[in-house]
């Protein structure tokens, strides 16, 4: 394509840009958050959903006109697991398709200086050569549980890619495997694997119960980044990295559903049996993704899954039992 990689250093040599954290209350956002002011930065801008709703363009158009950010990361986005992406495919869709393109057109018309996307493992191929690579987007059909979500976010890259061909904007994009972490979505139903089944058998703990269901056969692999280590590698691509293409960010650890299920069981402290509900979905039989041109430019993750689930455990306890 016709934009070259270059590298950036405007973005940490100024602590006091003004940074708009889209979905700060969210996993990713707030573990944004917590990075940035780790590392000095002054000047984050912050709006809760109640107070600006990013799916209304004037709203989104005014608040960038009013405020002038510097930088954006678009970490708002309308997420949750394989129950809620098959349940509610309409909201998946035009909910992020409406965020997304409301935050890229104003940032851009406002004077952003750098925008960076987050995507998702999920806009690859249902059945992509693994690892996969960036070069596997739009080379086959998708998984149907996820395909609305997945759509969305293509059309994301696609702005961003698209911003950057015709007027040189420094837009990036990046997709994470599946997350986890402090804040995240516990849900019963709707939150993603690891937080649903953490809740699931603390409280048959707590309940002492001898069951815990876990859907689907256990059979797929999924691949898992503590958040922490994401906003570490988005603010090291925001240092770092200015091109056209979308970078992954992976792990590089996969497990199977069976194995992660024994784990949080054993980290949770439930000693009962687990039992597979097969009349739910499994979803991708496998999405590892090949994270070689993130670590090329010199970013390895550093939390293992045994210690990031301890974290999270912690997390949970102290913020989300009653
Ligand atoms: N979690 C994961 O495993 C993965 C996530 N990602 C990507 O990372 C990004 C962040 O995801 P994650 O942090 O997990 O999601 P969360 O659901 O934890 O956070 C999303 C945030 O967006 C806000 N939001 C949603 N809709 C609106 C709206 N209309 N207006 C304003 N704010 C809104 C939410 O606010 P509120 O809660 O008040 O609605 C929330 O703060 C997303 O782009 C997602 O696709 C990528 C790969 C994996
Ligand atoms: C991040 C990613 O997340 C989603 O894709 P997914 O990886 O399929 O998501 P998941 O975490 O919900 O499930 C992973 C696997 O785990 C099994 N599973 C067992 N027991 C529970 C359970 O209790 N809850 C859930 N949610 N899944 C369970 C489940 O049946 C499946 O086999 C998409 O939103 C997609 O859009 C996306 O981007």
């Amino acid at each position: 394509m016709a934009c070259p990689n270059t590298t950036t250093d405007s973005f940490t040599l100024d602590k006091s840009a003004k940074i708009y954290v889209a979905g700060h209350r969210g996993l990713v956002g707030s573990a944004l958050v917590r990075k940035l002011q780790t590392l000095g930065f002054t000047n984050l801008l912050l709006k809760s959903h109640s107070d600006l709703d990013l799916t209304n363009q004037s709203h989104v158009q005014n608040f960038f006109s009013t405020h002038k950010p510097d930088v954006v990361i678009l970490a708002a986005a309308k997420v949750g697991g394989i129950h809620a992406n098959n349940t509610y495919p309409a909201d998946f869709i035009t909910i992020n398709l409406q965020i997304q393109t409301n935050v890229i057109t104003s940032a851009f018309h406002h004077g952003v200086k750098k925008l960076f996307f987050l995507g998702s493992s999920c806009i690859y191929p249902k059945f992509a050569p693994q690892p996969i690579k960036e070069e596997s987007l739009l080379t086959g059909p998708l998984e149907p549980t996820n395909e609305m979500y997945a759509i969305a976010k293509i059309a994301g890259i696609k702005m961003c890619q698209g911003y950057r061909i015709q007027y040189n904007w420094d837009a990036i994009s990046a997709m994470p495997t599946n997350l986890y972490g402090p804040n995240d979505n516990f849900h019963p139903e709707n939150s993603h694997v690891l937080p649903g089944l953490m809740r699931r058998f603390h409280e048959a703990k707590v309940l002492g119960k001898k069951e815990v269901v876990v859907w689907g056969t256990g059979a797929p692999l999924r691949e898992f980044l503590h958040v922490d280590d994401l906003a570490d590698a988005v603010v090291f691509l925001m240092e770092k990295y200015s091109g056209v293409e979308h970078v992954n960010v992976g792990s590089g650890v996969e497990v199977s559903i069976k194995e992660l299920a024994e784990l949080v069981k054993e980290v949770v402290g439930f000693e009962g049996e687990l039992v597979w509900d097969t009349s739910k979905p499994d979803g991708t039989p496998r999405k590892l993704m090949d994270s070689s041109k993130l670590a090329g430019l010199g970013w390895v993750p550093k939390i293992s899954l045994r210690d990031g689930l301890v974290d999270t455990y912690k997390w949970y306890l102290e913020n989300v039992e009653q």
